[in-house]
């Protein structure tokens, strides 16, 4: 478990943090979901030490992050952030296996191979293990950083963002696999989301922040409700069911602060509805984002 005692912190004199107070259960996937600027990054910055604590108590499996060596945190946690800039001379094998540094320091043994490969496969990247960093899309790119995170073999997975450049296919299957490695290895995943209802379909805990104060943590039942989100996001939003999971809804047109939209080809007015259509449309078109 990741245990957060009264965690606070400022940048200059700005608090960007306020007395966090959290449990990160282990063997589970993790979203932390918020408005920009709700201090996600930071929390999940300070968790990995890639910021120095200020105020409070961070403990990963009971060791104190402040105190751990780095050689043993990182044998712990594998971080992901959000903008990670690497050499593009690389190619996609070199930089996965980037991953396996805190295991060798230099010096890779077959198994530190065998884990780049299966970090490779397990990313759906083994067939363009060979190509330069530049020569990838931005989201094969994105693959290629999750992969060299998971190849550091850590129990502990924390990433900034993970789904940021995939496609709805390739978000979805980043998902799948990160629910899977948490199912199947005893992995446990911490992730920034944006996308709620990723977090809805996929996490086990959902723990939701703004203005630097965590406002909610729990299962998505819980955390998800039309209430907490709607204050959360300062939008009106619908939370439906789907497939006994909350499926977020916040692309009513006529929600969008109550002004008619104004659409190509249409008359100003022509998209009016009667009072007994919008019964009928609330009913029937609920969409999904
Ligand atoms: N280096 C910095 N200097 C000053 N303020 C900063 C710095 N880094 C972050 N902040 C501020 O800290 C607050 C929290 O930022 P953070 O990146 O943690 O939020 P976030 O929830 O991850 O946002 P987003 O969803 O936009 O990525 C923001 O108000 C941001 O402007």
């Amino acid at each position: 478990m990741i245990q957060i005692e009264g965690l606070s912190h400022r940048i200059g004199t700005a608090p960007i943090l306020t007395d966090i107070t959290a449990d990160l259960p282990r063997g589970k996937l993790t979203a932390l979901i918020g408005p920009n600027g709700a201090g996600k990054s930071t929390l999940l910055r300070l968790i990995g030490r890639l910021l120095p604590l200020q105020a409070g108590r961070i403990t990963v499996e009971g060791r104190d992050v402040a105190r751990t060596p780095g050689e043993v945190l990182a044998l712990t946690m594998a971080i992901l952030g959000q903008q990670t800039v690497i050499a593009s001379r690389l190619r996609l094998r070199e930089l996965v296996a980037f991953g396996r540094w805190p295991h060798h320091h230099g010096r890779p043994r077959p198994a530190d191979h065998a884990a780049v490969e299966a970090a490779l496969a397990a990313f759906d990247l083994l067939p363009l293990a060979d190509r330069f960093l530049d020569e990838l899309s931005g989201g094969q790119g994105q693959r290629g950083y999750l992969a060299m995170t998971f190849a550091q073999g850590s129990p502990w997975m924390l990433l900034d963002e993970p789904l940021n450049n995939l496609d709805m296919g390739h978000a979805r299957a980043l998902m799948a696999r990160l629910a899977q490695i948490v199912r199947t290895e005893g992995r446990s995943v911490v992730m920034v989301v944006h996308e709620v209802n990723y977090a809805a379909a996929w996490a086990d805990h959902v723990i939701a922040m703004k203005g630097g104060r965590l406002i909610a943590q729990g299962p998505p039942e819980t955390v998800l409700t039309e209430t907490l989100l709607s204050q959360l996001y300062d939008t009106p939003i619908e939370v439906s069911r789907h497939d006994g999971r909350p499926l977020v809804l916040h692309h009513h047109l006529h929600h969008a602060l109550g002004v008619e939209p104004e659409l190509p080809g249409i008359a100003p007015g022509g998209l009016r509805p009667q009072a007994s259509d919008l019964e009928t449309e609330r009913a029937a078109s609920d969409t999904a984002c």
